[in-house]
């Protein structure tokens, strides 16, 4: 799990350049395991609702069109905030302590087809307390990526919930990717596999893909599976709409590899 100050807050000069937003700690900060990083719901929506008024800021001159929006969603610790730093910044940074709070935002360009795709990527608590401050998101998502645990069965046990919030909150024709993450850990860690996962994206009829921030498989992949998806759906310079998400992922998807501590384990 990491706190929203692990990296986070995507657009320059907004309120989180040059440090951590508001409500958010860093682990080697002795104050970050108390409870003051738990700030109530009126702070968190004010802090969202600046959030949203950030500049797309990617070091890009980017005027017209504004960038798509990608949520992330999943159980907590399931390794949102991980595979989007692995995503965004090409690292993967082990273990925190605090959950994210609420929800912030990392931009990212994605070229397809020498098209460049901005996305601009939510990463949401996985905590229940703040589901009703995420739901207000949902509406203006682009793209889902919907992540489970597969050493956590009962993360993959709660996609089926979080598919029924999706049909609630969200448009009907949102892009959802449905991933595995830590697919590096193996043996009796593992508690899901690829086959149930395959399964389960095959019965709603969702793309599927395992990950792992750890080990960076498959992440390139689960994004650029959702900006090609959107390009071909007409989101900047639309193409012939006849991209298939399903054989794409299929087409790209690496085999699993495992991480050293993992396979000690
Ligand atoms: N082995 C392994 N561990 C991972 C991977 N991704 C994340 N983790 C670990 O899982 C824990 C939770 O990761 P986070 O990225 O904070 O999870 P999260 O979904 O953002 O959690 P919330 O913010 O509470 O919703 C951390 O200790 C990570 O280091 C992975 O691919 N492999």
């Amino acid at each position: 799990m990491a706190s929203t100050a692990v990296g986070m807050g995507g657009g320059e000069g907004g309120p989180g350049a040059g440090g951590a937003p508001a409500g958010s700690a860093h682990p080697d900060d002795a104050s970050s395991m108390s409870d003051d990083v738990f700030e109530d719901a009126e702070t968190t929506q004010a802090r969202i609702e600046e959030l949203r008024r950030r500049p797309f800021g990617d070091g890009c001159y980017n005027p017209p069109a504004a960038p798509a929006s990608v949520i992330m969603l999943g159980d907590s610790g399931v390794g949102k905030t991980s595979l989007l730093i692995r995503f965004r910044d090409g690292r993967y940074v082990p273990s925190y302590f605090l959950s994210t709070v609420g929800i912030d935002f990392r931009n990212k360009v994605v070229v397809v087809d020498g098209t460049r795709v901005k996305l601009q990527i939510w990463d949401t608590a996985g905590q229940e307390r703040f589901r009703s401050v995420t739901h207000a998101y949902y509406r203006d998502a682009h793209a889902l990526l919907l992540l489970y645990d597969v050493t956590n069965k009962t993360t993959y046990d709660n996609i089926r919930a979080w598919l029924g919030e999706i049909r609630e909150y969200a448009q009907e024709d949102v892009v959802i990717v449905l991933i595995g993450n830590k697919a590096d850990c193996s043996g009796s860690e593992r508690q899901v596999k690829r086959e149930d996962g395959e399964r389960l994206g095959r019965e709603h009829n969702v793309p599927f893909m395992e990950t792992s921030a750890k080990t960076g498989l498959n992440v390139e992949l689960s994004f650029t599976a959702v900006a090609r998806q959107l390009k071909s759906r007409g989101y900047e310079h639309g193409d012939d709409g006849k991209f298939n998400v399903h054989d794409f992922v299929r087409d790209n998807t690496k085999a699993r590899s495992v991480c050293a501590q993992c396979r000690n384990m």
